[in-house]
């Protein structure tokens, strides 16, 4: 990269901090969240919700549990302004959810935020002014001091309004672009802002400190959560809150270290939507505590339905591998992943029902409205006999000997790989049902009869092309005595008769199916599966089956 010298670090490290985040774990309790997405979220898409939309997310988020929602910069267009008049007075906002109208640090929008919050019960009045050493040299050409004047008159002004409308407002208040603000200055006007505010126990205030554009590692940015947490005054009625973009990736990681630093509060929205690469996704980070066995207090039981409602508001789409959310993110389609998931779904089934171990897959995707069939193992040239066993069983009961298993994976693999393309349940069931199960010819099975006869016990009628006809074998049980007489009449050698076989529920009936593999004197091994409702006829039909592979074989 030829222009490597262009960029410096952006960033300011704090002096110093007690790094106590270093050596917590994990996060053990949910933050109070607050979704932003009608507000950062809408303000980033190609054409921002309509009012018909912006009411359908907000009760998508209501659904969710949220109990902080920012509906707006209600001072930012018709639509906001009638948004928020439209939840207000037509008393759309739950007693326990509290909505949050962001605001920049100037009179005439503040006094119109206040007007648009005419008649709401209560409301988080956030205040914002850009305090990076980029924004206050190029955008606002300021001082310091003047910056800090910016914030301050905004502060006083929040209070002035508040005190004049009727309504409990907590007020909040961002330095913009904190990432890019030398610490000593951001907790400067963080307190410049405090003292005009006077936080108690019953009138918090939210100090939100948002990696407007994410500059550093994460590490950094815990340090610099930690820093402001162990000096901010009054700050035992603060809550201090996080509020991270994504421009590094890093969007999950800044929010969980700075929760781990003393952040008690996450802004964020539905799988990461907001400006350029977007806010830090709450789901994400919600189901990253719930699988360490933390609940978040939001409910993504049914993340389809979710994605797919934010999908047709947005017009955005949750990518294939987006954590949780994404089509393909509890898919494997390579072997040995397919062969651990298989075998880890059956031991948990068996030895630890209660629990989720399973490898490759961090939860159970059952849990947020995702299926095992379909969503866990599909099927391509990558794959291998587990998940193809797997597959098999979980859409159609067959629980195939692992020889069988074996021989089956060869032939869906090969056919994976002709084709190019990835096999659908039924495309494999197709390939079982031509490659092994009932097959009828060179030799079809008609029927079959004992007798007292010492010398043969059973008489067996097949058909070859318009023959029909009937031969006799003897043997040390029913199958083996039928084995020996196909083996005389078609002049085949085998050995070493594999068995096996289970009821199969299909629909209301219950058949049987049966599994035989036969071994020829040259170690070929040919398989077959007879399926009917009765146990005999299913191993009869299953022997044939195998019988006539080997017989094609050796004729071909
Ligand atoms: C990081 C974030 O996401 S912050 C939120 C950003 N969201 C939005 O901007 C969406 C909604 N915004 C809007 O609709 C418009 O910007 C409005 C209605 C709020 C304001 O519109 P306008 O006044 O026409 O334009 P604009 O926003 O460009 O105003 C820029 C002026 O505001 C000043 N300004 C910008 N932000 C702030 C702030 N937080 N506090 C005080 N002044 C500010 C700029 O310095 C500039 O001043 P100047 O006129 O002296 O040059
Ligand atoms: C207004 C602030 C919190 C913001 O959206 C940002 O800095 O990204």
């Amino acid at each position: 990269m030829k222009n490597v010298n262009k960029y410096d670090r952006g960033y300011f490290m704090p002096p110093e901090t007690s790094l106590n985040w270093t050596r917590k774990e994990y996060i053990t309790e949910a933050p109070i969240w607050c979704s932003v997405d009608l507000r950062d979220g809408n303000q980033a898409l190609i054409v921002p919700m309509n009012l018909e939309e912006k009411l359908e997310y907000f009760k998508l988020l209501v659904e969710i549990g949220f109990k902080e929602i920012e509906v707006g910069f209600p001072a930012a267009s018709e639509t906001e302004f009638a948004f928020l008049r439209t939840l207000i007075e037509q008393d759309l906002i739950p007693d326990d959810v509290t909505i949050q109208v962001l605001t920049q640090s100037r009179e005439h929008i503040i006094r119109k935020t206040f007007e648009s919050l005419k008649g709401a019960k209560k409301a988080v009045v956030h205040l914002y002014n850009s305090t990076s050493v980029a924004q206050r040299e190029q955008v606002f050409r300021k001082s310091k001091e003047e910056i800090i004047d910016i914030a301050v008159s905004g502060a006083k002004l929040l209070k002035e309004c508040a005190q004049e409308t009727e309504g409990n407002f907590q007020f909040q208040y961002s330095p913009e672009s904190f990432t890019g603000t030398e610490i000593e200055f951001a907790l400067d006007i963080c307190n410049s802002v405090l003292d005009v505010w006077q936080p108690t126990a019953e009138n918090t205030v939210i100090i939100n400190l948002p990696a407007t554009v994410s500059m550093s590692m994460p590490h950094v940015y815990a340090s610099q959560i930690e820093y402001m947490s162990e000096h901010l005054n009054f700050r035992e009625h603060v809550i201090l809150s996080v509020h991270p973009h994504n421009d590094r990736g890093t969007g999950v990681a800044d929010a969980e270290l700075g929760m781990l630093a003393g952040a008690q509060r996450v802004e964020g929205t539905l799988f990461g939507n907001g400006e350029r690469t977007g806010n830090v996704d709450i789901v994400t980070l919600a189901l990253n505590m719930y699988s360490h066995g933390v609940d978040p207090k939001l409910n993504f039981e049914n993340i389809p339905a979710i994605a797919s409602v934010y999908e047709r508001l947005t017009k955005m789409r949750v990518g294939e591998r987006h954590p949780y959310g994404g089509e393909l993110v509890f898919t494997a389609f390579s072997g040995s992943h397919q062969d651990a998931i298989a075998k880890g779904m059956k031991w948990r089934e068996e030895k630890d029902p209660q629990h989720w171990s399973v490898p490759y897959l961090l939860i159970d995707p059952m849990d947020i409205g995702r299926e095992y069939e379909g969503d866990i193992i599909r099927i391509n040239s990558q794959s291998g006999k587990g998940g193809i066993g797997y597959v098999l069983q979980l859409k159609y009961g067959l629980d195939l000997p692992a020889k069988m298993r074996e021989n089956f994976g060869y032939f869906v693999k090969n056919v994976s790989d002709q084709q190019q393309k990835e096999l659908m349940p039924e495309e494999i069931y197709a390939i079982f049902l031509k490659e092994y199960v009932n097959i009828q010819t060179p030799v079809e099975f008609v029927k079959y009869r004992m007798t007292d006869n010492e010398d043969f016990q059973t008489i067996v009628t097949i058909r070859t092309g318009n023959e029909v006809k009937e031969i006799a074998g003897n043997g040390n049980g029913r199958l083996d005595a039928i084995s020996n007489a196909l083996q005389t009449e078609l002049g085949l050698d085998y050995s070493d008769l594999v068995y096996t076989e289970h009821a199969l529920e299909i629909g209301s009936k219950s058949q049987a199916v049966s599994y035989i593999g036969i071994t020829a004197s040259n170690g070929s091994v040919y398989w077959g599966c007879g399926i009917d409702v009765d146990i005999m006829t299913s191993s009869v039909k299953a022997l044939f089956s195998a019988v006539n592979q080997f017989s094609r074989n050796t004729n071909n």
